[in-house]
């Protein structure tokens, strides 16, 4: 018996409130209390209330909304209660929208696996939670052979807690109407304009540009500058060092000299390689009745002692059987010749890193992530405690990729050399190929052969980024949570999300390496580690350099208008004639600028205002996970200031807290 002491937090933003009264039950280890229905969201903040029952320790509240006219959603942030005992305060998380008039049952915030409940007090309560959940959060079906999306074509169809908020919501709609405005007055000029010269892309060159791109426009055709990319541009995940010359590099007569550069710098460990080989055969688009083209290039590079990755040569195409060996491009070609190489590999590049690189092992993994999180993991679990605030926006970011970029008439069959449907050929030969640990820096850095490499500040980074997440969040949690290796084979429905994870949402992927089971803490730990750095790092690094490596178009063609050349015979028309035309490159530069301008509503990584764990342990671990993200943060910013080329796209300050756009 007692007075209890109700507080409850609405959402933040404007639409956050409900008119609705909400009635709310205290249910303890004694018994329940129905406080009747005392509150009205939008105004309604704390009430006391006098219990005629001995309740014991609260252990969830449980709360309905009434409408009798007018059914308003409500954003529950959180409810806490003071009561008579000596529970203190307690804390019940939501963060969610309360809906319809259904009760909801609100945990108290103690991260619980089922182990950690023999009394089977919330038994009842996490089945009854996950049933529901997996009625809301169903697998699609976007194209055969891909890795499960969400159901639901656009964002009315989803959950209502994955859609954007109203500031989210705002911003995108607001900045890409905008874009698409712009591009729609300063496109027609478009067809009147032409480009005669490489230098009048700069008539899409974009205001505000950055200090980078700036860069990239004064010196694209830089050799240093083309191998640079390979390490810490956009796509950072195709270059591997060289353990045998590729096969499909055949040398004609006459490169007898080559040969032995090539096999020099492989005796010395430091010949590279970029192999474009998934691009092999895929159909190319038709843009407006035109045919535009698709290359399959190898690029060899040689690391220099200064840390300068530089072209050795390039093989546009594969060898074809009973044909002559491909031409070879050389650094002392004729310029024009060697550019419209380079400029062949750079398109390339656009089409593996938006298509493999930032959709599929961002985007989408993410997604796969978190379906699998809402359908197999109670919000009581530690697990789900600890990953959810790494599922913002997904869903929603990337259904609107699907019904807007990568869509039958979306972005990339209007601009893009392999849309209509040579993208979605891409994704499922790349899904094909999806390893876990390439999904995992230590691992996939190694594999690459780029671990202890000075220049490649993106895999240093990534390799800093990892551990912090891994050593101070995840094996922080787990450890509080997990005290031995059986307690992980043991929790059931870790292992049933594990298998979600693996056979459902990455389609039977356990033949790639992905787990279908849990045996130990530390394999626990190297999943959840992969699942956050993927949800952040991962997208971050893949994301957030196409403002800087794009905006000059000749360095990022997302199409060519003409098929690779077979001589050396090269003029800066060939080349001008091979790019973009200026409405498709000024369409492209829209889609680019408006996905790779900096987020104004935007939570970068670790910190999330959202308190899903309760005790002061969990929020010890999470106070010294953001002490060693600001510490790097600072490292970074010191080491970039004394840099030619600063990298930035790993920075903790920069890196969002899940995939957002
Ligand atoms: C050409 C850039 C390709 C990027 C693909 C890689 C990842 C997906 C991307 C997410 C995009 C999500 C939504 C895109 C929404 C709108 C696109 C802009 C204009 C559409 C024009 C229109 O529909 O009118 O990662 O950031
Ligand atoms: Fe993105």
């Amino acid at each position: 018996m007692g007075k209890y002491t109700v507080r409850v937090a609405t959402g933040n933003l404007f639409l956050a409130g409900s008119p609705n009264l909400v009635q709310l039950w205290l249910v303890g280890e004694h018994g329940e209390a129905d406080l009747g229905k005392h509150l009205r969201p939008v105004w309604g903040k704390e009430f006391e209330i006098d219990v005629p029952l001995h309740l014991g320790r609260l252990l969830m509240v449980k709360l309905r909304k009434h409408n009798r006219l007018l059914s308003v959603d409500w954003f529950c942030k959180w409810i806490s209660v003071q009561g008579p005992g000596t529970q203190g305060e307690v804390f019940f998380p939501c963060y969610r929208w309360v809906q319809g008039h259904g009760i909801i049952c609100l945990p108290e915030g103690t991260a619980r696996t089922l182990s950690d409940d023999p009394q089977n007090l919330f038994k009842k309560y996490r089945e009854q939670e996950l049933e529901e959940r997996r009625k809301v959060y169903r697998w699609g079906s976007w194209k055969d052979g891909l890795i499960l999306p969400i159901a639901g074509n656009r964002q009315p169809d989803l959950p209502r807690d994955e859609r954007f908020l109203e500031d989210k919501d705002l911003d995108f709609s607001v900045s890409l109407a905008k874009a698409l405005k712009d591009m729609a007055i300063k496109g027609t000029l478009d067809f009147i304009n032409c480009v005669k010269r490489l230098e009048d892309f700069k008539k899409i060159f974009p205001r505000g540009k950055t200090a980078l791109a700036e860069r990239v426009h004064d010196s694209w055709k830089n050799d240093a500058l083309f191998g640079y990319q390979f390490l810490n541009g956009a796509n950072p995940m195709l270059l591997r060092r060289s353990s045998r010359l590729p096969a499909r590099l055949v040398l004609p007569p006459g490169m007898e000299d080559l040969k032995t550069q090539l096999e020099k710098e492989l005796q010395a460990g430091s010949l590279f390689e970029v192999d474009f080989s998934l691009l092999d055969g895929v159909k190319p688009n038709v843009i407006i009745f035109k045919p535009q083209y698709v290359a399959a290039p190898l690029v060899m590079l040689k690391l220099q002692p200064d840390g300068r990755l530089l072209p050795m040569v390039i093989q546009l195409q594969p060898p074809r059987y009973g044909c002559p060996p491909p031409l070879l491009f050389l650094p002392s070609d004729p310029p024009m010749a060697w550019l419209l190489a380079k400029t062949w590999v750079r398109s390339s590049d656009f089409q593996l890193h938006q298509l493999q690189s930032h959709l599929l092992r961002g985007h989408l993994i993410a997604e796969v992530i978190a379906v699998a999180t809402m359908r197999s993991l109670p919000s009581l679990h530690p697990i789900y405690k600890l990953l959810i605030p790494h599922f913002r926006y997904t869903m929603a970011i990337n259904t609107l990729a699907r019904s807007r970029l990568v869509s039958e008439g979306g972005i990339f069959d209007l601009v893009v050399s392999t849309g209509s449907g040579g993208h979605v050929d891409i994704l499922q030969r790349a899904t094909a190929c999806l390893t876990y640990r390439s999904l995992c820096p230590p691992d996939d850095l190694a594999d690459r052969g780029l671990l202890g490499v000075k220049s490649s500040l993106y895999g240093q980074d990534a390799i800093r980024l990892w551990g912090i997440i891994s050593r101070r969040y995840v094996e922080g949690m787990v450890g509080l949570f997990y005290k031995s290796d059986q307690a992980v084979k043991d929790d059931l429905e870790l292992q049933a999300w594990c298998r979600e994870m693996t056979e459902t949402g990455l389609q039977m992927a356990q033949d790639r390496g992905f787990p279908i089971s849990l045996e130990s803490r530390a394999q626990l730990c190297h999943f959840v580690t992969m699942c956050i750095f993927t949800c952040t790092g991962q997208h971050a690094s893949n994301h957030l350099g196409q403002l800087d490596w794009y905006s000059w178009i000749p360095n990022g063609p997302g199409t060519m208008r003409k098929p690779p050349p077979i001589s050396k015979d090269v003029t800066e028309k060939d080349i001008v004639d091979s790019l973009p035309n200026l409405h498709q490159a000024h369409m492209q530069k829209t889609v680019t600028d408006f996905l790779g301008r900096r987020q104004p509503v935007m939570v970068a990584l670790g910190q999330h205002e959202e308190k899903y764990f309760s005790g002061p342990e969990p929020q010890a671990v999470l106070r010294q996970f953001r002490e060693e993200l600001a510490a790097m943060d600072k490292e970074i910013e010191v080491r970039n200031a004394v840099l030619d080329l600063p990298y930035e796209y790993l920075r903790p300050s920069m890196v969002e807290n899940s995939v957002t756009i």
